[in-house]
Order: C-alpha cells, then structure tokens, then sequence
C-alpha cells in the first residue's frame, strides 16, 4: 500500500482540525508495521483512511493500482472493541461479512481459524459469554475469515488486561508468520510496538505528520520475556527518546 501527501482536515462546528498533514509512506507487501504516537496525533485518522473509511483531503491511499476511497475486499480492519453483536452467536458472527457480500460461507477456512486461536467449540456461544480476549479473538477470525491481504489493527488490545494482552501479541505474531498477511498495527505502547513489527512508525501531533521511522531486526519468533532484556530495554528507551524530543508537554504516551 502506498501512502502519498496524506492531509486531512475535519471540518467542526468550532472550525478546522488539522489531522494529517502531508503524510508519505510505503507499507510494503508482508510487512508488520507499528504506528506509534501520542493522542490525537492522527494514528485512527490514517488507518480509516487506509480502510476507505474515511476520505481525505488532499493526497491519496492505494493498493496496487487502486486508489483506495472506500472499503475494499483486501482490507479488514481490526478496532478495540471486537464489535461482535450481541444478539447474534459466534458463528453468526464469523459469518457476517460472507452475508454482507453475499458470498458463500467458507466454513472450512472459519474451522481452521476457529482451531488456530482455541476457540473451536465455542461457536455457539454468544458474546456476552465470552471474555474480552475470546471476543477479540473471535474478530480476528471474522477479519481474516474473507482471506484479506491487508490487517489494520486499531489499538486492538488495548482494553485487554496484560496477561490476555501478552497472549494476544504472540498469537497475532504466529498469526502474522504462518499466514504473511500485511499488518498495520496501532499501539500506545513502545514495547508492544517493538515486539511485533518489523518497523515501527513515530507519529506526532498538531498536525499529525512522521517523525520517524524504526527499523526492528530482532529475529521472530519473539518470546513474550525478550521485553526484559536489556537490548529491548534500550530500543524503548530510544525510541522514547526520540519521542520526548518532539513532543509539547502536554502529550501522554504510555511505556509499559
Ligand atoms: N470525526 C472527527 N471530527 C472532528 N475532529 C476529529 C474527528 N476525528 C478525529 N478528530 C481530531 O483529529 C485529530 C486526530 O485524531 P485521531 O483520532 O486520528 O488521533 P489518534 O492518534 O488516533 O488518537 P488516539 O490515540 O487518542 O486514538 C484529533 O485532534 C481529533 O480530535
């Protein structure tokens, strides 16, 4: 996918915000990439705008040849809250966007995935008996059930506690091995943004623009307690260097 002069300003009652300004980047094929910065730095605004959710102002988004100005079959998107609804069960649920698109279920693809992320037998349940982990999961399986080549991950696990949050990340790094999806991932966290990608992109605010790019070349799979070693350590600390470095007080990034 490829990112050129992305710009949006959203237009309010109180005037214009500056969201994005003039933002360039090339997600490249197979890729895990992080989108790192403070609130409000316009991390959601590009990723909708990569989903075709949301239109810009000047610039363009395109996968492949195509310009990208509304959902797109290649493209799922992944948010903080799994989204199932309430009143349908899990399999209902999984099939939802095979109903939407009017398109065979591929129960032998949805079996597969419900195995891969152990929740297999539970396709009879119904959100409210799940755990916000088990929902989440449950959304990566309707996500990836439609075989996308693009995963855009919206602070996914961020409502998740730490222990579900650390099972997640390996999870979606096995994901992400066995399957070579594309995946942008946004995260809050320094540390969960360099356990998982192959780079990491700095965002900052007011307007939201690059601030830098990192490159991460530790070899996968990624045990959850490489976060404790002090080359990781060091990563963060740098990157949060460069963070500090360009941001005004007022903004909060969490390290955890
Ligand atoms: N629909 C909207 N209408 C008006 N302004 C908006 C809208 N959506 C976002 N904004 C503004 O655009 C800027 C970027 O918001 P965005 O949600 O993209 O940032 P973010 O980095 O994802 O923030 P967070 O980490 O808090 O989710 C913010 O100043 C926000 O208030």
């Amino acid at each position: 996918m490829v990112i050129a002069g992305a710009t949006k300003y959203y237009q309010t009652r109180t005037g214009s915000v500056h969201a994005l300004d003039n933002v360039s980047l090339d997600v490249r094929d197979g890729e895990f990439l992080c989108i790192l910065g403070p609130s409000g730095c316009g991390k959601s605004t590009l990723l909708w705008s990569m989903g075709g959710l949301h239109g810009l102002t000047d610039g363009e988004i395109r996968l492949g040849a195509e310009k990208i100005i509304k959902p797109h079959p290649e493209i799922a998107m992944i948010f903080q809250d799994a989204n199932l609804l309430p009143w349908r069960n899990l399999a209902a649920n999984i099939a939802l966007p095979f109903e939407l698109k009017r398109k065979p279920v591929d129960q032998q693809r949805i079996d597969m995935l419900l195995k891969r992320v152990n929740l297999w037998g539970f396709e009879s349940k119904f959100p409210r008996e799940l755990s916000g982990g088990m929902q989440q999961r449950a959304s990566i399986v309707r996500s990836l059930s439609v075989n996308p080549s693009l995963l855009l991950m919206d602070e996914p696990f961020g409502a998740l506690d730490a222990f579900t949050r650390d099972e997640m990340n390996l999870l979606i790094q096995e994901i992400w091995m066995e399957t070579g999806k594309t995946i942008v991932f946004i995260t809050h966290s320094i540390s969960e943004a360099i356990f998982l990608a192959d780079r990491v992109v700095v965002m900052s605010a007011r307007p939201g623009r690059i601030a830098s790019v990192f490159d991460i070349d530790i070899p996968r799979p990624r045990p959850v307690d490489i976060q404790t070693r002090p080359d990781f350590i060091e990563r963060v600390l740098h990157i949060k260097a460069s963070i500090d470095h360009g941001r005004s007080p007022s903004d909060g990034l969490a390290i955890t």
